[in-house]
């Protein structure tokens, strides 16, 4: 669990459940998280042949080291019961409840998960969940909706949706979604899980993607939704540090631990406090390095 809580998680990418190619080749294109989906990508007449080319995909299909995700429909929907059923069976890494609005649907949801760990064998609790916010209900229970159970590993805000229920849209600023960024992002901090922006879905807007990728980078959310697979190397590369932040991140840990051997937590560099909080950072820092190949395994900056 504790692994699991702790990985990269830039890019999580919707696969529509019911389109064959684009399930068999999700893996090719590098995404942290693969979410298929059985929910609003699917039309009503297809979500039992989605359901069933999901299970038979993660039989089948070798998706490397991504993480396997799958968006469910709705706990008000006769399908999700079915869809966590065979999403279990199958040994998917995580189930995404959409339109999730209170802790209470968690906790509904965790009672199905269990039922199907049992029936299937499978060791109780290890499926994990997580939440997509997409309505002003979940905002404001987003804090409990995060803590509701040990299994969350994450919330994601779902703006499409949202901005539906707030009687707005989208706008290219996005300062209709800044309470609700700034609520979601909170939320999963205070629970200990991964915060996840929404989907942008102008394909042919890359400049203004790219700058609500910055913002949302800024503000310290883990990653983002995505629709499409030209998106990832786009979040990748606002989420890989450069080479000073590398090298400053280095000289932190290294300090640290040498100030460590000599019984101090707290040393000062270049004039600069170094403590606790500092020396976090600096390891996110190497972890994203690590993660985006900007360094060997001795560490070493590798120039491109
Ligand atoms: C509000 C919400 O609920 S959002 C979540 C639900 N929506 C979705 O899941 C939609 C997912 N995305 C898509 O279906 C598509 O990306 C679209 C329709 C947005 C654009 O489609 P296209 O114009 O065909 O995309 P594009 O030309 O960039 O595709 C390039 C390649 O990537 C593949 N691809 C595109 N999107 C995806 C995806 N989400 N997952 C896997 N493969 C994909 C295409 O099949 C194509 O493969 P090919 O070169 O082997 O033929
Ligand atoms: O989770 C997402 O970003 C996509 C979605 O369902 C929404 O925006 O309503
Ligand atoms: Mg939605």
């Amino acid at each position: 669990m504790t692994e699991s809580k702790e990985r990269l998680r830039r890019t999580m990418m919707f696969v529509p459940g019911n389109n064959p190619g684009m399930v068999k080749d999700a893996g090719i294109y590098g995404a942290d998280s693969i979410m298929f989906d059985l929910e609003d990508a699917v039309s009503m007449t297809e979500k039992d042949a989605a359901r069933d080319l999901v299970f038979e995909a993660l039989h089948t299909v070798d998706y490397g080291d991504a993480e396997l995700v799958v968006r469910i429909n709705g706990l008000d929907t006769p399908y999700y019961q079915n869809d966590i059923k065979a999403m279990v069976k199958a040994g998917i890494d995580v189930i995404r409840l959409p339109k999730t609005e209170s802790a209470e649907m968690i906790q509904q949801l965790e009672a199905e998960v269990v039922k199907a760990e049992e029936q299937f064998n499978l060791p109780v609790g290890s499926t994990h969940l997580m939440a997509a916010i997409e309505s002003a209900k979940g905002v404001l229970n987003a804090p409990e909706i995060a803590a509701a159970s040990d299994r969350m590993i994450g919330i994601a805000l779902s703006a499409e949706d949202y901005t539906t229920d707030m009687k707005t849209h989208r706008y290219k600023d996005g300062r209709e979604l800044e309470f609700a960024r700034n609520m979601v992002l909170h939320a999963a901090r205070a629970a200990g899980i991964a915060a996840f922006d929404t989907v942008f879905t102008n394909m042919d807007d890359v400049d203004g993607f790219k700058r609500e990728t910055e913002y949302i980078h800024q503000l310290g959310y883990d990653g983002k939704s995505l629709v499409n697979p030209r998106q990832i190397p786009m979040v990748n590369a606002i989420y890989a540090p450069s080479k000073k932040e590398i090298k400053d991140a280095q000289n932190v840990i290294a300090a640290i631990e040498a100030a460590h051997q000599k019984g101090s937590g707290v040393i000062s560099m270049n004039g600069q406090m170094v403590d606790r909080p500092v020396v976090l950072r600096a390891e996110r820092v190497m972890r994203l390095a690590k993660a985006s190949h900007l360094v060997d395994q001795e560490g070493n900056y590798i120039e491109k």
